[in-house]
């Protein structure tokens, strides 16, 4: 009998050369569909067998997470130390010297940051390879992701991203709108709001891979077979990232410009070129996490006092008034009247809304609670 990889490899192969057209969908997203839960299987299997564990539960803190994703000795832990100042991450010039998450805080405008620095991520991770289960945890929990090669790696970028992919990490895509709910009888009911781009011979293809017959399926826009596919595991996570490129002191100029040119083409942004050692471009970086982690600033101001235009409350969008009690205190929520909003969220001062209102950043916000 095939191995798993055997059977994998057939599949890929066959997905590749059979060409894309009406009649072969239907036969290519069962492929896939039979593909995606071959890899799924052998990717749970290896993130529920023993070992590891241990310092990889960090609870996460602060206004938001993001994660140093990155080949072994790339400069993560040097970069956490020199981020937050105030952590000390071994750092060393051999493989793996970072065998655990290591958490750091980093102060920005206002916000207090998460930096979690994790061991090198190597080619076969998703499958456990090197710390692949430990690091792989880590990564599906964070906010944002930094993906960090040096001068010498920075051809092979696309390692890290395939291992996210394979481990259902999905980086800087929009969760596609799709809707699968299991039902007892009445086959495959299927559903759109506008054009999805599938039919229901590839949907019915796709859900019989996973024994799922009865099922009514809603598709919001246009998405792919892998998009379906994924809905269908559920166990996707959709997080945003971004590159930087460390160690730009051991080249010249002319390397740079073509190491951001590469990145560039493939990947269709300019990394962030960095030195960790000497700190270049260190406090763009710092601007660049905290854009990239969408924070909006909201202004507190006491039932009948003063606003406090000094110290705004620090939140990720997108953020309801419900997200803002959360984050100030439990009984917010419970003890909650409504609440009035200055600002560029609402159409006049001091409107009344509840809490599903959706702020924008610069509000001014009153919560009115009862006694
Ligand atoms: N020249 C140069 N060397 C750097 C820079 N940043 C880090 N290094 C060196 O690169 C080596 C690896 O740094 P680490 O911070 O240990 O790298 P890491 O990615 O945390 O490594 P692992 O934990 O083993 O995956 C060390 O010798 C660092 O001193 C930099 O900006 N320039
Ligand atoms: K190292
Ligand atoms: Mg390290």
């Amino acid at each position: 009998m095939a191995s798993v990889e055997e059977e994998i490899k057939a599949l890929e192969d066959e997905i590749q050369n059979t060409k894309y057209n009406k009649a072969t969908s239907h036969h290519i997203g069962r492929l896939k569909a039979k593909l995606a839960k071959l890899k799924d299987e052998a990717v749970m299997r290896a993130m529920a067998s023993a070992g590891g564990g241990e310092g990889y539960s960090v609870k996460k803190s602060g206004d938001g997470t993001v994660v140093l994703v990155g080949f072994p000795s790339v400069g993560k832990s040097t970069l956490l130390n020199k981020l937050t100042g105030n952590t000390d991450s071994e750092t060393a010039s051999y493989a793996f010297t970072t065998l655990t998450v290591v958490p750091g805080a980093m102060e920005h405008k206002g916000a207090n940051i998460q930096i979690l620095d994790i061991p090198g991520l190597i080619a076969g991770a998703a499958m456990g390879k090197g710390r692949g289960k430990e690091v792989i945890a880590v990564v599906r929990g964070a906010d944002l992701i930094l993906l960090l090669g040096d001068v010498y790696n920075e051809k092979h970028i696309n390692v890290l991203i395939n291992e996210l992919y394979d481990a259902g990490i999905r980086i800087n895509k929009k969760k596609p709108d799709i809707t699968i709910k299991k039902a007892s009888n009445g086959g495959i009911r299927f559903n759109t709001v506008g054009y999805s781009g599938l039919d229901l011979e590839e949907i019915r293809a796709i859900l019989a891979e996973n024994k799922i017959v009865n099922a009514d399926v809603l598709i919001r826009g246009e998405v792919t077979q892998d998009d379906f596919i994924d809905a269908m595991f559920g166990n996707r996570v959709y997080v945003p990232a971004f590159f930087a490129i460390n160690k730009v002191d051991l080249v010249d100029e002319q390397t740079r410009r073509d190491i951001v040119k590469d990145v560039t083409k493939r990947f269709g942004r300019p990394p962030i070129m960095l030195s960790a050692h000497s700190g270049y471009n260190i406090e763009k970086l710092k601007d660049e996490i905290y854009d990239q982690l969408g924070f909006i600033r909201i202004y507190m101001k006491p039932v009948g006092g003063k606003a406090d235009m000094e110290e705004p409350l620090i939140i990720r969008e997108p953020a309801t008034v419900e997200d803002v009690c959360n984050k100030l205190h439990r009984e917010f929520v419970s003890k909650f009247r409504y609440a009035k909003v200055w600002g560029p969220s609402v159409k006049h001062d001091a409107q009344r809304v509840s809490l599903p209102h959706q702020l924008l950043d610069g509000d001014i916000l009153t919560i009115v609670t009862r006694a």
